[in-house]
């Protein structure tokens, strides 16, 4: 790699500070896979929480009359800069609490962006700002506005000109749908309208303000105004761009086919690492992987009081509950899977139908559900199950299964997005593969594929034993997808800029 950038990574979430899911650990660990590689890299993020090591910079803001305060935190060679502002600390979750989605969540992540393209120019680090020549990454819906504002605001008035903009979507489905009169509330010019506007079909409205026709869409605004477009696996680049993943959008991401790249997510060798992993009864490598999963699966069993058999196969199924996992699948197909002599053991939390299907498993004997958001336990079930269950609906890459293969788990998974393009199905003859996929997405296909899993698990224990060994050597770094994104910083300012 000849060339450096200078690279500003706008997120709702970043691990360890704050996730609920995948974004947040991509945010926590893409960075300083790129600052590794020599690239200048800054992290702006919500301070939702007093986190220890975070300084107040006393740098202030004003942002259309809020404003709002950096903290500076400098680690794994990463600027982590915290935007403060009295909307982001609440006693509840990230984006919600018990009573819903926050209210004013598109005003909260509207500030995050114009706090974002302002950090560059304002806070001095190490020295120096960042300056105007910037790859900004803006993930999802929450920093969509970030090209948006850039067109519209700074390139207006000769700022920002050799900057480029890079979108990345981490999941489609989630939009930042309003109603149109909260443009006036977003601080741009008249003529941006259009560019916010979107218009589902009418079958896909949802929101009373949709029945027009009409509402503003973040998403779409990032995807039209973006100098580039990245989403988390080629499966999934290409899927965005029909009617069946494109969740209403497809035509305007095919229109930008030309500059849209699928990179599949990499994951954070140190902490998922089954040598040195904290949470674990017991460490293992490849060489002794047998061993240390039986006594994780026993510690496990223990604790969530299992019969106590390292030769039980222990099935599991970790992820966020609802539509796009898939965990109503899983529970249509439980009563099979749990009448097959293993454990079925599943950690989640979301729709309250599917969490009191997961306390409904807690009746059988050999059925656990866990319901709450349980990071420990995520890694501790991951090392002791034979198996790992992702019947998600869409996965624009999946990080589980990534997980999974490096701790010695087999995947079985849907064929589809990010989970096609990381899990090759066992192929006895050849002997080759890391684990087994089915589509269509039904409790029959995930019944054959779990049945086929356990057969082999019974019935060749070498041949899984050799899937098992070849998901725990499978290069799941972020080195090789962090080339991939310095590939497409340099497209990006090889072109002129899209907007402005
Ligand atoms: N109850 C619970 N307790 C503890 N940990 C839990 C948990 N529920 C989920 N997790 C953790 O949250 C993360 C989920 O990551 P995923 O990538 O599988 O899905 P997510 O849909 O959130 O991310 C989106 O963004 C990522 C990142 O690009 C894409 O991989 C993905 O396909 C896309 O949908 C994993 O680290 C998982 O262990």
């Amino acid at each position: 790699m000849s060339k450096t950038f200078s690279v500003v990574f706008v997120t709702s979430e970043a691990a360890p500070f704050s996730k609920t899911g995948g974004l947040g650990d991509v945010a926590g660990s893409l960075p300083p896979a790129l600052a590794a590689r020599g690239h200048r890299v800054m992290v702006v993020v919500p301070r939702y929480a007093e986190y220890e090591g975070p300084k107040d910079t006393t740098i202030e803001v004003d942002l259309m009359g809020n404003t709002v305060r950096y903290y500076l935190h400098q680690w794994k060679g990463v600027d982590w800069v915290f935007v403060d502002h009295p909307s982001y600390m609440r006693p509840g979750g990230i984006y919600s609490d018990a009573y819903g989605t926050y209210g004013d969540n598109q005003f909260r992540y509207m500030l995050l962006c114009l706090a974002a393209l302002e950090a560059p120019l304002q806070l001095p680090i190490n020295g120096s700002t960042y300056g105007e020549d910037i790859v900004f990454m803006a993930n999802d819906w929450h920093a969509s506005l970030v090209p948006v504002y850039l067109g519209a605001k700074y390139r207006p008035g000769g700022v920002y000109q050799d900057a480029r903009t890079i979108l990345a979507i981490h999941n489609l489905r989630h939009q930042g749908v309003y109603p149109p009169y909260t443009f006036g509330g977003l601080g741009l010019p008249g003529n941006w309208y259009q560019c916010l506007e979107f218009q589902y079909p009418p079958h896909q409205r949802q929101g009373s303000y949709e029945e027009e026709g009409r509402s503003v869409n973040h998403l779409k605004a990032g995807i039209t105004t973006a100098d580039r477009v990245v989403t988390v696996s080629p499966g999934y680049a290409d899927e965005i761009q029909t009617p069946l993943g494109g969740w209403g959008m497809e035509f305007l991401i095919a229109d930008r086919s030309y500059v849209l790249n699928g990179i599949v997510n990499g994951i954070d060798m140190h902490e998922w690492n089954p040598e040195t992993d904290q949470h674990l009864a017991k460490r293992y490598g490849i060489s002794n992987f047998s061993q240390g999963k039986n006594e994780n699966k026993l510690a496990l069993q223990r604790e969530l009081a299992l019969a106590e058999d390292p030769n039980v196969p222990m099935i599991a199924f970790i992820g966020r509950l609802d539509y796009q996992k898939g965990a109503d699948v899983l529970l249509q197909a439980a009563p099979w899977i749990m009448s097959q002599g293993v454990q079925l053991v599943c950690l989640g939390m979301g729709d309250p139908a599917l969490e009191n299907g997961l306390r409904w498993l807690e009746g059988f004997p050999n059925g656990r559900g866990w319901v709450g958001f349980n990071v420990p336990l995520s890694h501790r079930l991951t090392a002791a199950a034979d198996i790992l269950l992702m019947p998600s609906r869409f996965e624009p890459c999946g990080l589980n299964q990534l997980y999974a293969m490096r701790y010695g788990t087999v995947p079985v998974a849907h064929y589809t997005g990010g989970l096609k393009d990381t899990v090759v199905n066992f192929n006895p003859w050849t002997d080759g593969g890391t684990g087994w996929t089915f589509s269509p997405c039904e409790a029959g296909g995930l019944i054959q594929a779990v049945d086929n899993a356990l057969h082999t698990y019974r019935e060749h224990p070498d041949s899984f034993k050799s899937i098992q060994k070849r998901g725990m050597v499978r290069d799941s770094s972020w080195d090789k997808a962090a080339q991939q994104y310095e590939q497409v910083f340099t497209w990006a300012k090889i072109d002129k800029p899209y907007v402005g």
